[in-house]
């Protein structure tokens, strides 16, 4: 699979055409933000996290995510399980370590959930180099104190490690395999100023890997970062040329991606190979 614009814009026809259906496990600030994201790009998003039910749910699903976002002690067994269940069935799923570093029980959760073997695990850079490093790193709560770049010595010797795909949010999103690196330039800081953002961004990425494969996810998790970056570029930005407020733009941030055409992404995503 290409890094250019039309196959961004290709990737997107193929989620749209076969509609995945899209398991979440997440938490309860992002649920209404992540299934509207997901619809927009034509998946199907289910929110199940019942540990009674995540087995036969991840059966029915093309993809799963699990978020840590609002943990509590019931959701880890069903995190857990869905995961397990997934890794048995060979089915994509996506880590989003939210808040990984911020207290003891949330990094051991992450650093069990990483080891059951995620298809990529998608953070902000504070994140990341807390569930890569050994237990040193702390971070404060959701929002990184760190530019993508810092983190991005640490996911590739993570993304190695794991032999997964890491993806490290930011100004510029940093996506790689251990070996290759791909860098994604599209977005706007308004994204930091609504919540969730980040994590519709890794549902979204779950959606994409599970219709281009799991052979194709490097290059799948780089086209959900810059076809989300460009609804965002799009929808920060009226008609007069103007930015707008986190509220506005959240709404226009649904419609943008809901609206976005093959052309406008053919010219407007920006992913690049790191040299
Ligand atoms: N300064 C920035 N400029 C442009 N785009 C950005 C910037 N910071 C983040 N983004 C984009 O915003 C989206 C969310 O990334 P972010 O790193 O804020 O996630 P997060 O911290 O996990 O968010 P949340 O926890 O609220 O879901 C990504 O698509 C990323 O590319
Ligand atoms: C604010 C917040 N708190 C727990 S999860 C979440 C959503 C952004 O990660
Ligand atoms: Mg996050």
């Amino acid at each position: 699979m290409g890094l250019t614009g039309r196959a961004t814009a290709l990737l997107l026809e193929k989620c749209r055409e076969e509609n995945p259906l899209v398991q979440c496990i997440t938490n309860f600030v992002s649920m209404d933000l992540m299934a509207n994201t997901l619809l927009a790009a034509g998946a199907s998003p289910a929110m199940a996290h019942s540990i009674s039910e995540v087995e036969s749910f991840v059966e029915l699903a093309s993809a799963l995510l699990v978020n840590v976002g609002t943990l509590s002690e019931d959701w880890a067994g069903g995190m857990k399980l869905a995961a397990l269940t997934a890794g048995r069935l060979r089915k994509p799923w996506v880590l989003d370590p939210v808040a990984c570093g911020a207290t003891p029980a949330r990094t051991s959760l992450c650093k069990d959930l990483m080891a059951l073997g995620p298809t990529v695990i998608r953070g902000n850079a504070s994140e990341i180099m807390a569930l890569a490093s050994l237990g040193g790193e702390r971070t404060r709560g959701v929002d990184s104190s760190h530019p993508s770049e810092a983190a991005a010595p640490m996911a590739r010797a993570l993304a190695a490690r794991q032999g997964c795909i890491v993806a490290v949010s930011g100004a510029v999103d940093v996506v790689t395999d251990g070996t290759r690196t791909l860098l994604v330039g599209n977005g706007h800081p308004l994204l930091q100023k609504v919540t969730a953002t980040g994590c519709s961004v890794t549902a979204l990425i779950a959606a994409f890997v599970a219709v281009a494969g799991p052979e194709q996810a490097l290059e799948a998790t780089a086209h959900a970062l810059a076809y989300f970056g460009v609804a965002a570029e799009r929808a920060a930005v009226d008609e007069a040329g103007q930015v707008r407020g986190p509220g506005s733009f959240r709404v226009k941030l649904l419609d943008e991606l809901d609206l976005l055409c093959a052309a406008q992404l053919v010219h407007a995503s920006r992913i690049g190979r790191s040299t």
